[in-house]
């Protein structure tokens, strides 16, 4: 099975470049530029991330992130990831990122955009590799900050595949944010949001109702609502699942309650996807492997899978038919 699901072309739907920073790069880039780590050792910082819950987390994501400050390291960061999930079969990228969270470090728009469209164009040359940008907002700011961010990537817009709403999410509802999402919307780009990881149900309702988003990342917390559930099914909205990241943020206490196999059931549209993989113990393959475990699912439950998120991938129409046929191909 593993050697099946390595062989699977996985398309990642969820992931914060920024979560990606392994400590072994933390520390090589903080030499770099001089900055002074928590950590004494790459091991220490491992044994750092015990989280309790979503803002245990996020408190050292941002300050891990604290090391990226030129248009190289936004480029090693995301081409070291790249290579990582190459080699565990994924075929394209899908990467949030958070630009708020490096303008209060200093860190302009243009050193973020530039590193990481090199190391795109790299990874589709070298590696054969895809990948989309989700530009995210951070939901516990304000709405003005938002709009204000969404305003200076005027010159970027064209390279946007989508924007997103991440961060702390209770006490962030998606109504906060429903002028920019309107804006984007007018300006032709797609939208996402997390909503359901922490969050009531309630909050996908609104995401949908008043961001008009295309995808939920996360989405876990719908089973709450047995009309939402139902809903979600009828529009055949895809939900971007991120189980390890669930285990370890305690959205659930072990990977055998996960709601996966309900949200199956329930017809719903479900895809896998790691999240803030250096943080949460595993890339695509490992989400792929702990579902197998825990699951014991078939292989045809995995091409379903491995299907929805090709279907459901910000990428060209010729994009689209090469990774179906590499699909049908693996199979
Ligand atoms: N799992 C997560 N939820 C919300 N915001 C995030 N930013 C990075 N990872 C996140
Ligand atoms: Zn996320």
């Amino acid at each position: 099975m593993r050697d099946f699901l390595t062989r699977l072309p996985k398309a990642e739907l969820h992931l914060h470049i920024e979560g990606s920073l392994e400590p072994e790069l933390m520390f090589a880039l903080a030499e770099r530029n001089r900055v002074r780590l928590p950590f004494a050792s790459v091991e220490e910082a491992r044994d750092a991330y015990d989280f309790s819950d979503l803002q245990s987390f996020l408190d050292l994501y941002y300050q891990g992130m604290s090391v990226l400050h030129t248009v190289e390291d936004f480029y090693d960061l995301a081409m070291d990831y790249f290579r990582r999930a190459h080699a565990e079969g994924v075929v394209h990228v899908e990467m949030h990122f958070d630009p708020q969270a490096h303008q209060v470090r200093g860190i302009e728009l243009p050193v973020v955009m530039e590193g990481l469209a090199l190391a795109r164009r790299h990874a589709e040359r070298e590696l054969g590799l895809s990948s989309a940008l989700i530009m995210a907002f951070l939901r516990d700011q304000d709405a003005a900050a938002a709009m204000s961010l969404l305003d200076e990537a005027a010159p970027y817009w064209e390279m946007l595949d989508a924007v997103g709403l991440d961060s702390a999410e209770r006490g962030n509802p998606p109504s906060k944010f429903v002028e920019v999402f309107e804006r984007a919307a007018r300006l032709g780009i797609p939208r996402v949001a997390h909503a359901g990881e922490e969050g009531p149900a309630a909050y996908i309702r609104e995401a949908l109702d008043l961001l008009d988003v295309c995808r939920i990342d996360h989405g876990v917390r719908c089973l709450e609502d047995p009309d939402l559930v139902a809903r979600l099914r009828d529009e055949g909205m895809v939900l971007t699942v991120c189980p390890l990241s669930n285990v370890r943020l305690k959205v659930v206490e072990r990977i055998e309650e996960h709601p996966l196999p309900q949200l199956l059931e329930a017809g719903l549209r479900v895809t896998l996807n790691s999240d803030d993989p250096a943080y949460f113990g595993g890339g695509v393959l490992d989400n792929y492997l702990a579902c197998q475990r825990a699951f014991d699912w078939d292989e045809a439950t995995f091409i379903q899978i491995a299907g929805t998120a090709i279907e459901a991938a910000f990428v060209s129409q010729r994009r689209r038919l090469a990774l179906r046929r590499q699909l049908a191909d693996s199979v």
